[in-house]
């Protein structure tokens, strides 16, 4: 499945005064058919703060398209065992993944991406055969080999490691922020 985000933004360089208040897509005004977006995570039992986070940027994003909220339970049994507890978060979450989904996995060695970027990502998997968007948002100890085969693209977020529930509160703003580009909403300047 061939998605071009990264090949097309002509605002990638850092923004100039002149650029103040343009957004970039090449999809902006366009209609995008809106593909279903689940987020995996794995885990334990979320803080309540990053729970109201979450749920602010779910109602924000009923709008746009359907998002789906996918928790992995990490196994406590496997708290002295790295490779088990990897192992174990990858089966759940390759569980999870259809064969159809277009799968964006969060590491901290991925490729950079910018929010207009993130927004020609929606697009193009809108004009794809995609049947879902995974994202999939690893462990204490990252993913596992399979995760990483499987994934269509690997993005980073930021250069520092981030808390998981860090990364997924960042991740759904940047959602947010996505759809509101894609309509040329007054959100992202
Ligand atoms: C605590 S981090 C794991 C860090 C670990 N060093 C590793 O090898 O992945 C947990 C998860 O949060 C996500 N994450 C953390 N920092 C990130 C970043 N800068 N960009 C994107 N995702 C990040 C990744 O999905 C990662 O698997």
């Amino acid at each position: 499945m061939a998605i071009s985000f990264m090949a097309t933004c002509h605002l990638k360089q850092p923004h100039t005064p002149e650029d103040k208040g343009r957004t970039c897509s090449r999809y902006t005004g366009q209609a995008v058919r809106a593909v279903p977006i689940r987020v995996i995570t794995v885990g334990k039992k979320r803080a309540e703060g990053v729970r109201l986070l979450v749920d602010e940027y779910k109602t924000k994003l009923k709008p746009y398209c359907s998002f789906e909220d996918s928790l992995v339970r990490s196994n406590p049994r496997n708290a002295q065992d790295v490779r088990a507890q990897v192992e174990d978060e990858e089966v759940g979450i390759m569980k999870l993944i259809g064969p159809d989904d277009w799968v964006v996995v969060l590491d901290e060695r991925g490729r950079d991406v910018d929010s207009e970027q993130m927004a020609e990502l929606l697009g193009d998997a809108g004009n794809s055969g995609a049947s879902r968007i995974s994202f999939c948002i690893g462990g204490a100890y990252g993913h596992g080999r399979e995760v990483r085969k499987r994934a269509n693209v690997t993005i980073r977020l930021s250069s520092m490691v981030l808390n998981h529930q860090i990364a997924l509160v960042v991740l759904m703003e940047q959602l947010y922020r996505a759809w509101t580009i894609l309509k040329g909403q007054n959100y992202h300047h």
